[in-house]
């Protein structure tokens, strides 16, 4: 008995319930066909290699099969069995390792995944999803909002709180530490967490509101469960965690000691642009946003529907997917976030309902007359936009919404 590249490839193949089907997108090396870099790619994801194998009787086959080939889609069928039950950095290893720099192909990009319930069921899923408006803050009707405070790292920790109270009291839900700050000496993380929430605990009195903190815990994974544990002691409702440079792994494991605190998850996704940014190679948003709801994370960053300041990937449709059935999986509540400011609340909230979280970093801190009035204005726009009054009515009745609007207009940033 053997293996060879050309069995991985059967167009008369229809995949079972159990199998986890990846859709590829695929660019042939010089004088490679589709069909051959098509079986490579299932070949190198699952049992096989450049060299034909004898494999004996002693053997489970584990092996991938293409089975649809679509211009330069191409769509591959795994085994369940090939999965480890709940270890998504061997899931990954599968099917967005060795592939990605085989040279059989020019470019190889995994668009999208249609997960078996036999795998889904090995994780947890999100603990609160969208549920975590009404659960933490009792809001139904609206988006909630959250702000970073800018600049992004350097500021002391008092000068930190106290960005997150004047948010807080202007209107803001949650304050939000940015992806690079975490415990450096100018802004320690204890001394923070406990500053923080000692100013919230002032704002919620001023304002007879719930707020909360985005504290940012990611670090090895040892330290981060250390801090997850101290958010828990000290109050915290959230911890945050940079998902693609702190890893699954680590994730999994947070995801794990968070259950047990009752804390929500909100994910950054910085670097994840070296991933999905090139079209035409790497893993898709989309993709990492399925990965991110399997391993359990509440909030996740998912773009401005082309608005604001960075590229975006398709966020209509990946928020569709964070919201749709998954055998019964929490959803995960969508964060729009980077370069936005209140004039662009409109169409942004047209475009993804408001079932989300809005984050706004400039387009609080960088109001003419500061954060506190920023958040006015944002919270202005949104209660607006959600009674089906336009920005420019609400404007008239809130100057902190009227002096953004003359300010930044409805252009979006670069
Ligand atoms: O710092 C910011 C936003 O700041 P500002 O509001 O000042 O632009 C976030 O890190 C980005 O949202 C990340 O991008 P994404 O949400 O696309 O992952
Ligand atoms: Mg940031």
């Amino acid at each position: 008995m053997g293996i060879t590249y050309e069995d991985f490839l059967d167009l008369d193949y229809e995949p079972t319930d159990e199998d986890l089907v990846c859709t590829f997108r695929i660019d042939p090396a010089t004088g490679m066909s589709t069909e051959a870099a098509a079986s490579r790619v299932a070949s190198e994801s699952s049992n096989g290699t450049w060299a034909a194998l004898q494999t004996g009787a002693d053997f489970t086959d584990m092996g991938a099969t293409t089975f649809d080939i679509d211009g330069d889609l191409i769509r591959v069928a795994y085994p369940a069995g090939l999965f480890e039950p709940g270890n998504m950095p061997q899931v990954l290893s599968c099917i967005a390792g060795n592939i990605m720099g085989m040279k059989a192909v020019d470019t190889i990009r995994l668009l999208d995944c249609e997960w078996p319930e036999s795998v889904v069921s090995a994780y947890p899923g999100p603990l609160y999803g969208s549920s975590v408006r009404e659960e933490i803050f009792g809001v139904t009707d609206r988006p909630i909002t959250a702000t970073v405070p800018k600049p992004k790292v350097g500021l002391s920790t008092a000068a930190h709180a106290q960005v997150g109270y004047d948010a807080w009291v202007g209107g803001v839900d949650l304050l939000k530490d940015d992806e690079n700050l975490t415990d450096q000496a100018f802004n320690p993380f204890s001394d923070r967490l406990t500053e923080s929430l000692s100013l919230r605990d002032d704002a919620e009195d001023e304002t007879g509101e719930t707020k909360s903190y985005l504290i940012n815990v990611t670090a090895d994974t040892r330290t981060m469960l250390d801090r997850v544990d101290e958010v828990a002691a000290q109050g915290g409702e959230y911890v945050m965690v940079d998902i693609i440079t702190a890893g699954w792994a680590g994730l999994q494991t947070v995801r794990e000691r968070t259950e047990k605190h009752g804390l929500a998850i909100h994910a950054h996704r910085a670097m994840h642009a070296a991933f999905d940014r090139l079209p035409a190679h790497g893993v898709s948003m989309r993709v990492l946003a399925q990965i991110s709801r399997l391993c359990g994370v509440d909030q996740l960053h998912t773009g401005t529907a082309g608005l604001g300041k960075l590229a975006n990937e398709d966020t209509v449709g990946i928020n569709g997917w964070l919201a749709g059935d998954l055998y019964g999986t929490t959803d995960v509540l969508p964060v729009a976030s980077g370069g936005l400011h209140p004039g662009l609340l409109p169409d942004l909230l047209d475009a993804t309902g408001t079932n989300v979280c809005v984050q706004l970093g400039g387009g609080i801190h960088g109001h003419p007359d500061g954060t506190r009035s920023g958040a006015v204005a944002l919270r202005s726009a949104i209660d607006a936009y959600v009674e089906g009054r336009s920005i420019t009515e609400a404007a008239e009745e809130t100057p902190e919404l009227a002096v953004a609007l003359d300010k930044w207009g409805t252009e979006t940033p670069r």
